[in-house]
C-alpha cells in the first residue's frame, strides 16, 4: 500500500441549510482532499493527515470524523490551549462560493513546532507522497516556515513525491510578495502541481491555461494539471499534453471543494493504477458530483452509492 502525508488545516465548517440555519461539519482544503482520496482508493493508499487541533470537544470530534473515514490521525498534534478555526460558506444563486474565516489563532498554525517537538527527523519514515497547498503555507506561523521547508526537502531527498495545489486565498496572506516568495519555493520543490487557472489569474495576472503551463515550465515540475471550472482540464508532463473536456453540471449548488475533491480523486485513481487521462476523467466526475451538494464533504453513504456506479 502507498502512503501519503497531507499537511494543513482542518476547520469547523458552516454551510447554509436555510437562511438562518447552518449545517456544521468539518472540512478545509486538505481535509476534503484526504477524505475523497481515501474514499476513492481505500485499498491502494494509506492517508495520514498532519495538523494540529486542541484538546476540546470539537477537536476530539474532528479527529473521530477523520478516523471514521479510515484516515491515520497519528500526526495530528494536540495544542493545550488553542483550538480549531472556523469558516462559513456563502453561495451566489449560481452556486459559486466565498468564505468568511475565524482562524487567526488556530492550533493548526503551530503544526511544525508541535511536530518537531514530538517526532525526530531521523526516525520519521518518508512517505511515497506528501501534499500541501497554498493554504497550508499561508496559515503557518512565519517562524515555523524553515521547519516546514526542511521537512519537505528532507522528504524529497528520500524519494517522496511532492504535490502542491496553490489554492490562493488573498485574505490569508500579509502581502502578495510574501505569498509569491513562498509559492516560488513550492514550485521549486514540487513534482506535481495542480492549480486552478483562477489562482494564477488572481496572483500573476495569467489568463489562460497555456500561459500557466508556460510560467510553470521554468521549474522542474514533472506533471502539471490545470483546472478551470467547467472548461477542459489541461495535463502537461514533458512533451505530453492533454486537454480533457468535461461535461458541465447544469445545476451547481455549491462549488466548495470542487478543486479539493478533484485532487483527492485524481490521486486515488493514480494510486489505483489509472493513467493520467482516465484519472482526470474519473476525478472530473467526482467533483461534478460534489458541486451538486452543499458543503465540502458529501454524505458518506450517498457518496458510496454514487461511486459504486462509476466503473474505474
Ligand atoms: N460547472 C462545472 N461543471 C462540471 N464540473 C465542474 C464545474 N465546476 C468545476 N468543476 C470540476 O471541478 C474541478 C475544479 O474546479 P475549479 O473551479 O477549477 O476548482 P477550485 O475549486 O479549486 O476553484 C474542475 O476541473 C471540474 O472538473
Ligand atoms: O479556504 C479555506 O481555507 C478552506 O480550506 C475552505 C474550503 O474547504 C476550501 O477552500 C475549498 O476549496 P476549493 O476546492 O477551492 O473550493
Amino acid at each position: 500500500m502507498k502512503r501519503i502525508v497531507i499537511i494543513g488545516e482542518s476547520m469547523l465548517e458552516l454551510s447554509p441549510a436555510s437562511p438562518d440555519l447552518w449545517q456544521q461539519s468539518f472540512a478545509g482544503d486538505v481535509h476534503s482532499l484526504a477524505v475523497y482520496l481515501k474514499r476513492c482508493a481505500p485499498e491502494a493508499i494509506q492517508v495520514s493527515f498532519m495538523s494540529a487541533v486542541g484538546i476540546d470537544a470539537a477537536s476530539t470530534k474532528l479527529i473521530s470524523s477523520l478516523q471514521q473515514e479510515d484516515i491515520d490521525t497519528s500526526l495530528i498534534y494536540k495544542h493545550p490551549s488553542k483550538t480549531l478555526g472556523l469558516y462559513m460558506i456563502n453561495n451566489t444563486p449560481s452556486g459559486e462560493r466565498s468564505f468568511q474565516y475565524w482562524r487567526n489563532d488556530s492550533a493548526a498554525k503551530q503544526v511544525m513546532h508541535l511536530h518537531q517537538a514530538q517526532v525526530s527527523a531521523a526516525t520519521f519514515t518518508a512517505p511515497d507522497q506528501v501534499f500541501f497547498s497554498g493554504i497550508s503555507l499561508a496559515i503557518l506561523e512565519k517562524d515555523s516556515r524553515d521547519l516546514f521547508w526542511d521537512f519537505i526537502h528532507r522528504l524529497k531527498q528520500q524519494g517522496t513525491q511532492v504535490i502542491f495545489d496553490p489554492n490562493y486565498r488573498a485574505k490569508l496572506w500579509g502581502s502578495i510578495e510574501d505569498c509569491k516568495a513562498q509559492y516560488e519555493l513550492a514550485f521549486h520543490a514540487s513534482n506535481l502541481v495542480l492549480p486552478s487557472l483562477e489562482d494564477f489569474t488572481n496572483l500573476y495576472q495569467l489568463d489562460s491555461a497555456i500561459a500557466v503551463s508556460k510560467f510553470l515550465s521554468a521549474y522542474n515540475i514533472d506533471e502539471i494539471i490545470i483546472k478551470d471550472g467547467p472548461a477542459p482540464i489541461i495535463y502537461q508532463s514533458g512533451q505530453d499534453h492533454l486537454e480533457v473536456a468535461i461535461e458541465p453540471v447544469t445545476q451547481v449548488i455549491d462549488t466548495t471543494a470542487a478543486g479539493d475533491s478533484f485532487n483527492g480523486s485524481y490521486l486515488a485513481a493514480r494510486a489505483r493504477g489509472l493513467n493520467p487521462e482516465n484519472a482526470i476523467r474519473f476525478a472530473a466526475k467526482i467533483s461534478a458530483l460534489v458541486i451538486q451538494h452543499k458543503g465540502a464533504i458529501l454524505n458518506r453513504e450517498l457518496f458510496k452509492r454514487h461511486i459504486s456506479k462509476l466503473h474505474y
